[in-house]
């Protein structure tokens, strides 16, 4: 697995905010001083222009990086350093593979800041997440099934990100571990239930980028200490 140039190349921690959920001035201004590599910003439902510009404005007053995860037209902001834009691979329902995002790229295809936007491929593996529903995710995939997704994100469509979704779940690491050895190009993004320094250590020894949303939410503090667990680990040890 190689490390990409993109600006989130070298991103070993991020956090996620939903604009659809409230956060206090004082618990942003600790998430945004954490020394977190990036804030991403996304949410699977209630996302829209105003709730999303207004997250943004408010971490904009501080230096951390901040990118969007583009989760429906409606939410299209500008001004952020970068765009992702998740393609759900394991779903039969075209709609969120490639049917929204066409669309999207219909309305805002010439003033999309190309070089500043790349896309995921999304594997959501948590059968009760609220994205998993929305999507009609197929979540019981066994080892094979998960590999099979991997050389189509990484082999076939040449994705730049492959983002393993257990989104409220802690996921299971050996999985996770073997898709990160089948890998050639693409960076592992892991997201799911890190709740705890010690899950952030687990998923930082398997993943290049390990991102941590509700528990900002339930628990700061905790949400905290997961940004030097990450930290600690080198991204070297990868191949253990
Ligand atoms: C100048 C200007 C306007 C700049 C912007 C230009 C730009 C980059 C435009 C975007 C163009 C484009 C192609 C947009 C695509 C929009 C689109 C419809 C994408 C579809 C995305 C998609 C598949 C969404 C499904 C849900 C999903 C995968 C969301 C990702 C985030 C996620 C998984 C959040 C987790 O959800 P959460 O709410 O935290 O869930 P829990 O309840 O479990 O916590
Ligand atoms: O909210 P959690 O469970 O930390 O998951 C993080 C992120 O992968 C959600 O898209
Ligand atoms: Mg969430």
């Amino acid at each position: 697995m190689q490390q990409q140039s993109a600006i989130y190349g070298q991103w070993r921690h991020v956090f996620k905010l939903d604009p659809d959920r409230e956060i206090s001035d004082e618990a942003l201004d600790a998430i945004c001083m954490s020394g977190t590599d990036a804030i991403i910003v996304g949410g699977s439902s209630g996302v829209h222009y105003d709730n999303t510009v207004d997250l943004m404005s408010r971490i904009r007053r501080y230096e951390v990086t901040c990118a969007l995860e583009v989760s429906n037209e409606e939410s299209a902001v500008p001004g952020f350093d970068h765009y992702f834009i998740p393609l759900v691979l394991n779903t039969g329902d075209a709609e969120w593979i490639a049917g929204r995002q066409i669309r999207a790229l219909r309305k805002f295809g010439a003033f999309i800041p190309w070089e500043h936007t790349s896309a995921e491929g999304y594997l959501i593996l948590n059968p009760d997440s609220v994205v998993a529903r929305l999507t009609g995710a197929q979540t019981d995939l066994d080892a094979d099934g998960v590999g099979a997704h991997v050389y189509m994100a990484d082999r076939l469509m040449r994705l730049p990100i492959v983002y393993l979704e257990y989104s409220g779940k802690f996921g299971d690491m050996e999985l996770i571990k073997r898709v990160g050895r089948m890998l050639t190009s693409a960076q592992l993004f892991y997201g799911g239930g890190i709740d705890t320094a010690d899950k952030a250590r687990q998923a930082a020894r398997i993943a290049h980028t390990v991102i941590v949303g509700n528990i900002i939410y339930d628990s700061l503090e905790a949400a905290l200490t997961t940004v030097q667990a990450v930290h600690d680990i080198a991204i070297g040890q990868f191949h253990e």
